[in-house]
């Protein structure tokens, strides 16, 4: 323990607001930063295209090496964190079809028992017994028992039980802490996780392996015996498992690698997202209103329905605000310049191999794409103005998406996870405001963040009310 403390402190260099930092240097330097010996911040939201590209994308930098995980003394290394295009494209192909928009939206049922749950869980628990809810802790729940019904067919039982089992969610998080730290300095990691003599450091991308590993094979002993009960959707387990008749590289380790992106990738990401849509509209009671009356004019079913609630202009308007104020990600999506070298906008030239990248929390405060008031929640930005004619607005959202946006990347490396991920959170978003008041229990007070990869944000104590229309 000593050791790893010793060991871990030049990561204090890191302490958890680097997005602040790299906003306040672009504000004193300008265009470009340099935020490392090879690295340089760049904040124009234009380069987003350039660095980020579909045809011929620049290479990921070797800032995701350390994500790798270890098995019997072998690396690792998967779809999100691979340098390599073609590692990427061989596995990534085979399964990108499962995520399209129409593809997920299969799955809507699934969520609809997550929410369900969700909401009957926080009426018996909260809003019933006037007790204060941790917003921060349950949206995770709700984050990860999501992503494992839509994967496994099944809920971790975060929210049944209204705690962190097993403390699945508190060692992802340490894994990100060290991920995100030491993604700044990847060579310290083959010291530290990836000593081949005694590894140092959080275990959890080792954890969730293990997990997937009982999941899998717990369904396959079920499908053996005929105990499996079906869903009416297929699951991700079975479309992946379905792809070792189509591909001989694919077997039951591959499905567990794939599954096992759903079970990292899936919750805190999820959940970083939709703390900040919580929190400011508990701190900006006039938005919260406006919205309220908007969902209340939709009729809504309940649980909301996509085809319903992903048409809201105001509420479309205050999730995204909330992705721009806070992005859900918060570090630079680090690339490597080309053999060519890249010449940035200001006619300064950058050299072959050094590392650069955007900062979602830094090109979201461009006031050349947002307007006025950056640091502030104001949704309205996102609405048409008054004047504004409809092709001026058009341009503009579109920007203003684009660049709000890069919290799921952009490109060829985009998340994977983008449409499940805003599916989920409008049809909670719109249920949970159609069914409840939601107040901070005091409306000054100020949560408190930690930015490892995923933003963190916690200590959000919340009082929920029953509506009228809860049925
Ligand atoms: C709001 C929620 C989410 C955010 C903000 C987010 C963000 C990101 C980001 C920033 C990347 C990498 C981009 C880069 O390094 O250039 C990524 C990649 C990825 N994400 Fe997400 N993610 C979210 C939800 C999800 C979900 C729900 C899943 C799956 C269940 C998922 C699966 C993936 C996968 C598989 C990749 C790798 C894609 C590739 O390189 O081809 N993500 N995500």
């Amino acid at each position: 323990k000593l050791v790893w403390e010793l060991l871990f402190s030049p990561l204090r260099a890191f302490p958890g607001d680097v997005d602040r930092k790299h906003l306040a240097w672009h504000h004193k330097w300008g265009s470009a930063v340099r935020v490392g010996p090879n690295a340089i911040s760049l904040n124009d939201p234009d380069l987003i295209k350039t660095l980020y590209g579909t045809k011929n994308p620049w290479r990921k930098s070797d800032m995701y090496r350390p994500n790798d995980v270890v098995v019997n003394g072998a690396r690792i290394q998967n779809i999100f964190n691979t340098q390599d295009k073609k590692f990427h494209a061989k596995y990534a192909r085979p399964i990108g079809g499962f995520w399209t928009l129409s593809k997920v939206l299969e799955l809507e049922p699934l969520f609809d028992e997550t929410i369900r749950l969700l909401v009957s869980r926080l009426n018996d628990g909260f809003a019933e017994k006037r007790a204060v809810c941790m917003m921060d802790n349950w949206l995770a729940y709700f984050a990860w028992d999501a992503a494992a019904n839509v994967s496994f067919g099944r809920h971790y039982g975060f929210i049944e039980e209204g705690e962190d089992i097993g403390g699945i969610i508190n060692e992802s998080t340490a894994g990100l802490k060290y991920f995100s730290a030491i993604s700044q300095i990847p060579w310290l990691d083959n010291w530290l996780d990836k000593n081949p003599w005694y590894r140092i450091g959080p275990r959890p991308l080792v954890n969730g392996f293990l997990y997937t590993v009982r999941i899998l094979s717990e369904y396959q002993q079920q499908v053996a015996s005929g105990a499996v009960k079906r869903k009416k959707q297929d699951l991700f387990i079975d479309n992946y498992n379905g792809l070792k008749e189509k591909y001989d590289f694919v077997d039951d380790q591959q499905v567990i690698y794939w599954l096992m992106l759903n079970v990292l990738a899936g919750g805190d990401s999820t959940a970083g997202a939709m703390r900040p849509i919580f929190y400011h509209l508990a701190k900006n009671r006039d938005k919260y209103e406006k919205l309220v009356r908007e969902l209340d004019g939709a009729e809504l079913s309940f649980p909301a329905q996509w085809k319903d609630c992903s048409k809201l202009p105001y509420l479309d308007a205050c999730v995204r605000e909330a992705f721009r104020v806070n992005p859900a990600v918060a570090l630079m999506l680090e690339r490597e310049v080309p053999a060519e070298g890249f010449t940035i906008p200001d006619g300064r030239f950058i050299p072959a191999g050094t590392k650069v990248g955007l900062n979602p929390a830094v090109v979201t405060r461009d006031s050349g794409v947002f307007g006025e008031y950056v640091e502030k929640y104001v949704p309205e930005r996102w609405l048409q103005k008054e004047g504004e004619s409809d092709v001026d607005f058009v341009t503009r959202l579109r920007r203003m998406q684009e660049t709000t946006d890069l919290m799921f990347g952009a490109g060829s490396r985009v998340c994977m996870g983008k449409h499940l991920a805003r599916l989920e959170m409008y049809k909670l978003v719109a249920t949970l405001y159609s069914t409840f008041d939601v107040k901070l229990e005091d409306p000054r007070h100020e949560w408190t963040y930690c930015n490892a990869w995923f933003m963190y944000h916690s200590d959000m104590p919340m009082i929920l009310t029953a509506r009228e229309n809860f049925s």
